[in-house]
């Protein structure tokens, strides 16, 4: 499985859940998976196919996303083809029907649509799964019903053995039951993995519509909008989509636009072009969602609250799908939230209205609430967060201001209450405002003891406090039919009952800029707009590399001009980058970066290293420069600026480590340094980062600190006897020779849960056997003696055992063929490791 995800997709490792995915499909288990956009779903049913040597049917409901997945899979060696009203290619029935593809993708109309003769010759083939994609759609509870995936149940009957995969990134426990029932799922492997997105940063602002913020929004834009890396900006009416491309042309900013009034036509070519590269802003609606992988969006923007926050998690789900830190962001204005009734038109029963009003309420709670967003989210979800903060959300790393509104509060909800508790939020608001309306009148609220007296403050004020009442369990919204209505909540009824009208105790708040209402409110909406959308840390490279970065950039826009393909299906940001800073100068060294794989190598790889070998010259960069190892997991969005909960230090030493692949002994000695520091202390920084949770590749730690099975087990043992609270205890229980640092890590990895047993089987047998036995003639290294020989270890072998077991042959020879070998794309190499593909 390792090696067909090397050499079909250039990864070396799976994510987390993909592998016992295929693994079942592989058994021939019915699955649902239920993981976060851009978590790597589709490989689950992508790598099966390449295994069996047989079919995968994927249904998906967009035709651009099957197309721009089709381009993708070509770009990777796998035949891969769509069936669609939309192809034009008339030899791909037959092809698919005689099984002459990996993966074939269509719509649910057109599964339901193929005759029973086409789908018993391709069975005759073999079908290795039916996967369904964006499986939320076949459920009337989820956000996105598409009546179409109704039918889908019909192919269970025809294809009787086939495992059916079903894939979604947002599925209540209701719309997971409604998928399982619907497609007859058969006591299904059930993945649910965590909604986090660890590599985006959330934040939200309010604004208030006109040139002045549009122009203040362009500027924003074209600080990111020339550096690599695209931006969406969503919209919710045409209008608005319409007025801000215009504003972005005016500015001279190359951006393309996409709305359900264009037509088919000009619509997928805005698509095209903005898949890529030909322009990197996308002011869209949200006819733009689902469809769109491109891995390398760096920002998305909402302009105006979104209608439910399954769609803005949906939404937000297409940025940083690379793994590379990147920027959700949220303009609202307090007039989005009166569009329930335009949102509710849709509905066709009550309940689906009431679902939709709730939905609706959520996103409007997530753009006033003071507290974490990504807890906000994932708790919505359905998802239980041991964090209080993340540390990269704006509402975690902006400084709060704090005021006792217990005055406002107390005039606001003593209001509602009076009003009888079964009005929405205008009628108190304009109570307390003074209005004399027709409807204040008639109910005699012009009498209430309350009128007039919030006069001071303008309405907007007084909806804002009314939504921190709301975020911090004071005030209650209820619905009822097409209405929301506002009532004191208990908490709130016992702060009323501890008031009179001169007295009220302190009821802290935290102040949004809109309660703030003095100039630094303006400034916090005005600032924040450039600074949040400064490039991510991750891309700072030095000034040589960074051109480097620029050239490959556009060599690969170029040879996907060449090859009518995207930029992105060529290889992803973070495969040139790797590329960029090792600067590889053989074919071999190229292979062994992750992201490259065996078709980019075969038919890139010469071009490609020329032009490095000559970019590097140009810009006086010394070629094959120290690998760089990456985790396989999206770096957590603490790379960003922002994170204050370690030290620079700290949080530099675990950034050079995890990140940046270096050994503790070179970080302990990096020449940046003002005096080396001692080692202990680097692993000491890398755990408290670990504490902080940042993410950290254990086995790779284990390995550096000599942390063996038996020395694990033994610190347990210690742990049993003399409990874990000192130190000093578990280390008189062990061997002279076990550090307090490994002690320190082997507490840590049993307070996470983490077993010996999980860590990396390559390297557990690296900790524990000496692997290889050195033979007693001398044997000599040639290409089939080699591959024969390492077939025997598939976890891989060190060099240094590879020359001793191949005593016959000079150090040079067995290197140089190592490296043919490499180039040839039969062995990789991996931490050192030489494993077979
Ligand atoms: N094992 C892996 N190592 C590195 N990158 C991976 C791995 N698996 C997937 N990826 C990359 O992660 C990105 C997102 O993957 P994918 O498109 O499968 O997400 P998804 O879960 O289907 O998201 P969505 O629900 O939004 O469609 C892709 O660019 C893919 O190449």
């Amino acid at each position: 499985m390792e090696s067909t995800l090397k050499e079909y997709f250039g990864f070396t490792k799976f994510r987390p859940y993909q592998k016992e995915i295929v693994e079942n499909i592989l058994q021939g288990k019915d699955c649902l998976v239920v993981m976060a956009t851009g978590s790597g779903k589709s490989l689950c049913y992508q790598v099966p196919p390449l295994i069996t040597k047989k079919t995968a049917i994927v249904i998906s409901p967009l035709i651009s996303l099957m197309q721009d997945q089709v381009m993708a899979l070509k770009q990777r060696g796998i035949r891969a083809e769509y069936l669609s009203s939309a192809q034009t290619d008339r030899n791909v029935h037959n092809n698919a029907e005689g099984g002459r593809y990996d993966i074939l993708y269509m719509t649910p109309e057109k599964a339901c649509m193929l005759a029973a003769s086409f789908w018993s010759r391709l069975l005759d083939s073999g079908i290795c799964l039916l996967a369904v994609d964006e499986a939320h759609c076949i459920s009337e509870w989820g956000h996105n019903f598409r009546v179409e995936y109704k039918q889908l149940d019909k192919l269970r009957d025809v294809l009787l053995s086939v495992p059916f995969v079903g894939l979604t990134a947002t599925a209540t426990e209701k719309v997971r039951g409604d998928i399982v029932k619907s497609l007859k799922l058969q006591v299904p492997h059930v993945t649910i993995g965590s909604f986090d997105r660890q590599n985006l940063f959330y934040s939200v602002k309010s604004f208030d519509r006109g040139t002045a913020f549009l122009n203040e929004l362009v500027t924003e834009i074209s600080a990111c909008a020339d550096k690599a890396g695209s931006t969406i900006i969503y919209c919710t009416t045409v209008k608005d989509v319409e007025q801000i491309f215009a504003s972005l042309k005016e500015a001279r900013i190359e951006a393309g636009m996409y709305h359900g009034q264009m037509s088919n036509k000009t619509r997928e070519d805005s698509h095209r072009s903005f898949i890529r590269d030909e322009f990197y802003v996308m002011v869209a609606t949200i006819a733009f969602g689902m469809g769109i992988d491109k891995p390398n969006i760096r920002h998305v923007i909402h302009y105006g609250c979104p209608k439910s926050l399954e769609s803005y998690y949906q939404e937000s789900g297409r940025c940083g799908r690379d793994g590379i830190p990147s920027f959700c962001k949220l303009y609202y204005t307090r007039s989005d939230f009166a569009k329930a009734d335009f949102y509710c038109s849709e509905a066709h029963t009550a309940a689906q209205r009431k679902a939709i009003m709730e939905s609706f309420a959520a996103a409007q709670r997530y753009c006033t609430t003071t507290t974490c967003r990504r807890k906000f989210l994932l708790e919505y979800f359905g998802e239980t967060c041991s964090f209080g903060s993340c540390g990269t959300c704006d509402n975690c790393t902006n400084s709060k201001t704090e005021s006792d509104m217990s005055r406002e509060a107390f005039l606001l909800m003593a209001c509602i209450q009076s009003c009888g508790g079964n009005w929405g939020l205008n009628l108190p608001v304009d109570v307390l405002r003074g209005s004399r309306s027709k409807k204040i009148l008639d109910a005699n609220f012009d009498k209430l003891p309350f009128h007039g007296l919030g006069k001071d403050m303008p309405a907007n004020w007084w909806k804002a406090l009314a939504y921190q009442l709301i975020s911090n369990d004071y005030l209650v919204e209820t619905f009822k039919d097409l209405y929301k209505t506002l009532r004191v909540g208990p908490k709130g009824m016992q702060f009323l009952n501890s008031c009179n009208p001169d007295y009220q105790p302190p009821l802290y708040l935290t102040l949004t800029p809109e309660l703030l209402r003095d100039d630094t409110s303006k400034d916090a909406v005005g600032n924040g707009v450039v600074n949040s959308l400064a490039q991510p840390e991750f891309d700072r490279l030095s000034q040589a590399d960074d051109q480097l970065y620029k050239m490959l950039v556009e060599e690969r826009m170029k040879l996907a001009r060449n090859n009518g393909t995207a930029p992105y299906a060529i290889c992803g940001d973070q495969t040139l980058r790797r590329i960029t800073l090792t600067r590889p100068s053989t074919k071999a060294r190229l292979a062994n970066i992750d992201g490259v794989n065996q078709y980019f190598l075969k038919t890139y790889g010469d071009h490609l290293l020329e032009s490095i070998q000559r970019l590097s010259q140009e810009l006086g960069l010394s070629l094959d420069a120290e690998p760089v190892s990456e985790s396989p997991t999206p770096s957590k969005a603490a790379t960003l600026p922002g994170n204050k909960r370690l030290t620079p230090a700290k949080f530099e030493a675990w950034r050079m480590w995890q990140e940046e692949g270096f050994t503790v002994q070179k970080i302990a000695n990096y020449p940046g340094r003002p005096a080396p520091i001692k080692e202990e202390t680097v692993f000491e920084y890398i755990l408290e980062a670990s504490r902080e949770g940042c993410s950290l590749d254990w086995d790779r730690l284990c390995l550096e600190l000599g942390l063996t099975q038996d020395i694990f087990d033994r610190i347990q043992n210690a742990v049993s006897k003399v409990g874990k609270e000192k130190l000093k205890p578990i280390k008189n229980e062990l061997p002279e020779e076990v550090s307090y640092i490994q002690i320190k890590v082997g507490l840590r990895m049993q307070e996470m849960g983490i077993s010996m047993g999980l860590v990396s089987p390559s390297k557990r047998q690296k900790l524990e056997v000496p692997q290889v036995q050195e033979p007693v003639v001398a044997v000599e290294a040639t290409e089939n003696s080699v591959l024969e020989w390492l077939a025997n270890f598939k976890d891989g072998v060190l060099l240094s055992d590879i020359l001793k077991h191949f005593n016959g042959s000079t150090e040079e020879s067995v290197v140089d063929l190592l490296t043919n070998l490499e180039g040839e794309f039969l062995i990789f190499k991996k931490n050192n490791l030489y494993k077979l593909m």
